[in-house]
């Protein structure tokens, strides 16, 4: 079973750019959770603060209970062992071939026998799919491949957290609902904590139980997947249907007049958003209990919209 990771009050900036202030979510144990947001709005600062490798400069990030914040550098290496992390492109050894790769974290950090790391290694390469490819060079493969290969490194140590830097970055959209199907299915079988920071909306409308949106340097908006895709709120709304009507501008925020005119004009107020399908584990995976309770969820929202219809 995953572990929550409970931040409060989280505030990051560099010198004095102030990446995002005052970022308070909890991410359930075992759940899916998405973060959006447009290209530089600390995404990945978020990513790399609750793994420790960044320190904010206020607030709390507890994991399984513990404030890795006022952690010293041993006690978080110890707590960084509950982290799986899928890094955007993989961040593979150029030199190493695939095999080596994903025994990588097992020889460094663990004093198992050679033959039990075979064991792990090839399982994990099962389970992404990447069986046969164990001679490989990164160099040698695609980009889809070395996300999964990158994906099987991430999971060699069991871990209770996986967080993903933009799995989908320069797939295919065929490979995109391939990578989505495994991580549906690999969240149903490990049942480990999920947390994707993604752009591609069609994924974070069907993967997660979970949505999050950062925007002008705050957390606009957390909470289930069904709240955020039926959300009112105009920066959530541009956001989820990637269009150019409301807050979010090209290079900086619109004023409020021209967001307000803007809105006025796209005339969608009272229409109710369509709430997207959800992933569903593939057949033959035993689905944890959550997936009654979600299972009851879907049915409710598509009772309400047979009713609204
Ligand atoms: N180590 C660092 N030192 C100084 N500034 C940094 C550092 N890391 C990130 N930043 C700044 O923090 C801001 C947020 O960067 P981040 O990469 O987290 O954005 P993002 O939301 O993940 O963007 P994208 O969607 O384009 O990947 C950027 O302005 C970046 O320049």
């Amino acid at each position: 079973m995953g572990v929550e990771i409970c931040v409060e009050g989280l505030t990051k900036s560099f010198g004095r750019q102030v990446i995002w202030q005052d970022v308070s979510l909890t991410l359930p144990a075992g759940e899916v959770s998405v973060m959006l947001g447009p290209s530089g709005t600390g995404k990945s600062v978020f990513l790399k603060t609750l793994v420790g490798l960044l320190k904010p400069d206020r607030g709390s990030v507890k994991v399984a209970g513990r404030d890795i914040t006022k952690l010293r550098e041993h006690e978080l290496y110890e707590v960084r062992k509950l982290f799986g992390v899928l890094f955007q492109d993989g961040a593979l050894f150029g030199s190493m071939n695939l095999y080596d790769n994903i025994a990588f974290p097992l020889r460094e950090h663990t004093r198992k026998p050679e033959s039990e790391i075979r064991r792990i290694v090839l399982e994990k390469m099962d389970m992404v799919g990447l069986i046969g490819a164990e001679s490989k060079l990164p160099g040698e493969i695609s980009g889809g491949m070395r996300k999964r290969a990158g994906l099987a490194r991430a999971l060699v140590l069991d871990p209770e957290i996986i967080l993903f830097d933009e799995p989908d970055s320069g797939l295919d959209p065929v490979r995109v609902a391939y990578l989505n199907q495994l991580i549906v299915d690999l969240n149903a079988q490990i049942d480990a904590t999920f947390l994707i920071v993604t752009h591609d909306i069609a994924s974070a409308r069907q993967v997660p139980d979970n949505i999050g949106l950062l925007f002008r340097r705050e957390l606009v908006m957390f909470g289930p997947r069904e709240r955020l895709l039926t959300s009112d709120e105009p920066v959530v709304r541009q956001f989820l249907h990637g269009r150019m009507q409301g807050p979010i501008g090209m290079a900086e925020e619109k004023d409020a007049a021209q967001v307000e005119q803007e809105l006025a004009q796209l005339d969608d107020t009272g229409r109710i958003p369509e709430v997207t399908p959800r992933l569903l584990p593939g057949p033959g995976i035993t689905r944890p209990p959550r997936w009654e309770a979600i299972a009851r969820r879907e049915a409710e929202l598509h009772c309400a919209e047979g009713a609204g219809a």
